[in-house]
């Protein structure tokens, strides 16, 4: 085999209930042998990636997968192989894991890995992880702060722990104010708190990132240099474009019909499929626009890593 041979690969991440993923350790006479990683296997010629993923984690965990969704796809050449790993969420299966190839089981917790070394390709996986499948964007210009300030404690208290704010009409000195208001009640929260604003606004401000807009991400060269950055698209093309930045994740919509987009038509959950299915997502993708807490289901059969809620966070 040659690097410059593409291995199609399939892995599962096992999450339970709890939260709590899977990682099984590869067994001796593989290379890695020792190195954790997802469940999971080359594709057969002719098979359909779902179908791989089926028999292998059957071949290697004795389990019959019910419920999965395509998450995350990965690249990455290692000095054995060109391999491009598709990663799916699987939510329910049948049976008990069971090692069938001599290999390590561990459950993991999410952002809390504690074994190692992990597979190189898989540190953006691990990342991914620890971001959570609800994410709320503010709109206090249209609510009014003390709406939203009034509904952020239910929103923490149900684990929420990713608040992007966004107020595109606020000046600068407002923005500041607002993002200190909110940090008293996210910061001991342990709520990542990010800023859709000039990164260069945020210098001392309580933040843990910036998220871009569309045409900050289109003019943006380089990753900012913020613990977390995010940012929002609307085509393919935008989600590769901060893929290639090493974003942590985007925000994809208007999926359904919203008052912030009133003129342009709705994605639709068929249309925010194909093109998450289009781009091939290597980061997470929220989808945005219209949503509430009911739509994640859908929201993940379509490929998303989760939903992005504005005024649905706060009804
Ligand atoms: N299963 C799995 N493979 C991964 C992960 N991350 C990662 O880089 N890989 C790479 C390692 C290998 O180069 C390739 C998977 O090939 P493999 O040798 O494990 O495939 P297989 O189970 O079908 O094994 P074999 O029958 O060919 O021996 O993908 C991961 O999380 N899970």
């Amino acid at each position: 085999m040659t690097s410059t041979q593409l291995v199609e690969v399939v892995a599962g991440v096992l999450v339970r209930p709890d939260g709590r993923f899977l990682l099984a350790s590869r067994p001796v006479g593989k290379v890695y042998a020792g190195y954790w990683e997802f469940p999971g296997g080359k594709i057969e010629p002719g098979e359909a990636p779902y179908a791989a993923l089926v028999r292998e984690l059957q071949e290697e965990l004795a389990i019959t997968v019910t419920a999965a969704t395509p998450w995350l796809v990965q690249q990455f050449v290692y000095p054995h192989a060109h391999v491009r790993l598709r990663f799916y969420r699987v939510s329910a299966w049948q049976g008990e894991p069971q090692a069938q190839e001599g290999q390590q089981l561990n459950w993991q917790t999410p952002g809390q890995l504690d074994v190692a070394p992990m597979l190189p390709a898989n540190t953006p996986i691990l990342r991914a992880l620890s971001l959570p499948a609800i994410t709320a964007l503010t709109c206090a210009g249209e609510l009014g702060e003390d709406a939203v300030l009034a509904a952020l404690p239910a929103r923490l208290a149900a684990g929420l722990s990713l608040l992007i704010v966004r107020e595109p009409d606020y000046a600068r000195d407002q923005l500041a104010s607002w993002v200190a208001r909110l940090a008293e009640l996210t910061r001991p929260a342990g709520c990542r708190l990010l800023v859709n604003a000039e990164p260069d606004w945020l210098a001392g401000w309580p933040v843990d990132g910036v998220h871009l807009n569309s045409a900050r991400l289109a003019a943006c060269r380089q990753r900012p240099d913020f613990a977390w950055v995010g940012a929002s698209a609307h085509r393919p093309e935008e989600l590769q474009h901060a893929a290639e930045l090493g974003l942590d994740y985007a925000l994809l919509g208007h999926v359904l019909p919203t008052a912030s987009h009133p003129d342009a038509p709705p994605l639709g959950w068929q249309g925010l499929a194909c093109q998450l299915a289009s781009a091939g997502p290597r980061l997470p993708v929220y989808a945005l626009g219209g949503l509430g807490d009911a739509d994640l289901p859908a929201a993940c059969e379509a490929g998303a890593h989760g939903v992005a809620l504005m005024r649905g966070a706060w009804a």
